[in-house]
């Protein structure tokens, strides 16, 4: 029986390995997610959700473990989760009126076979005023989430257009990540 581990505490995520009715446990470890400046945003992403799927799949050697990363990247700036709501403030308002670039890394390990790729997505955001931008941030939304928004929910306001893989925006990119996971030699139910 092969044993499927999504190396992540990010809701999100689970979610969306659910929607593809396979049957998976949850684990997590705490990484440090600092990294080398030098490195380009694929780079990044790709060395975190390794990093991530790694420590899983240390102590589960037997099983697919799947990492993932995400961050903004906005005029040449790297943008992660935020520190508190003035920071959160800060990144909507770069973001405001203007294109920024989503990066997703996915890592999987296994005996069979071991891959690591990232998508990019660009995404447009209309114009905010100030008010906007307060009364999003007070929903609570901002905090846990790359760039300081979540497409999936209110922050869907926020969105003028994307062009891209929606789902590697809210966290995983789905039909890829099944399709590597199927190379690596996991055999889907279906
Ligand atoms: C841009 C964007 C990010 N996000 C989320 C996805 C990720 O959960 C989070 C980025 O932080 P990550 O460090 O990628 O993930 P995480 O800390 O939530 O979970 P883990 O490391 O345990 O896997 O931002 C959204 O939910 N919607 C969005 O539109």
């Amino acid at each position: 029986m092969q044993n499927l581990i999504l190396a992540s505490s990010s809701p999100r995520r689970k979610e969306l390995l659910e929607n593809l009715r396979l049957t998976f446990e949850i684990s997590s470890s705490e990484v440090d997610e600092s990294f080398d400046l030098g490195l380009s945003p694929e780079e990044v992403v790709m060395e975190l959700a390794n990093r991530k799927a790694q420590v899983v799949f240390q102590k589960n050697p037997q099983a697919f473990v799947i990492g993932a990363d995400t961050i903004v990247v906005a005029n040449g700036q790297i943008l992660g989760k935020p520190t508190n709501e003035a920071d959160a403030i800060g990144m909507l308002k770069m973001l405001s009126g203007t294109k920024h670039d989503v990066y997703t890394g996915v890592s999987i390990l296994s005996e069979t076979g071991s891959t690591c790729f990232y998508e990019k997505t660009e995404v447009w955001f209309w114009e905010l005023t100030d008010q906007d931008i307060r009364a999003y941030v007070k929903s609570g939304e901002s905090l846990d989430k790359a760039g300081s928004y979540g497409i999936q929910q209110l922050g869907s306001m926020l969105v003028k257009k994307i062009n891209g893989d929606y789902f590697a925006v809210v966290g995983l990119p789905v039909a890829r990540t099944v399709r590597e996971l199927k190379k690596a030699g996991y055999q889907l139910p279906y």
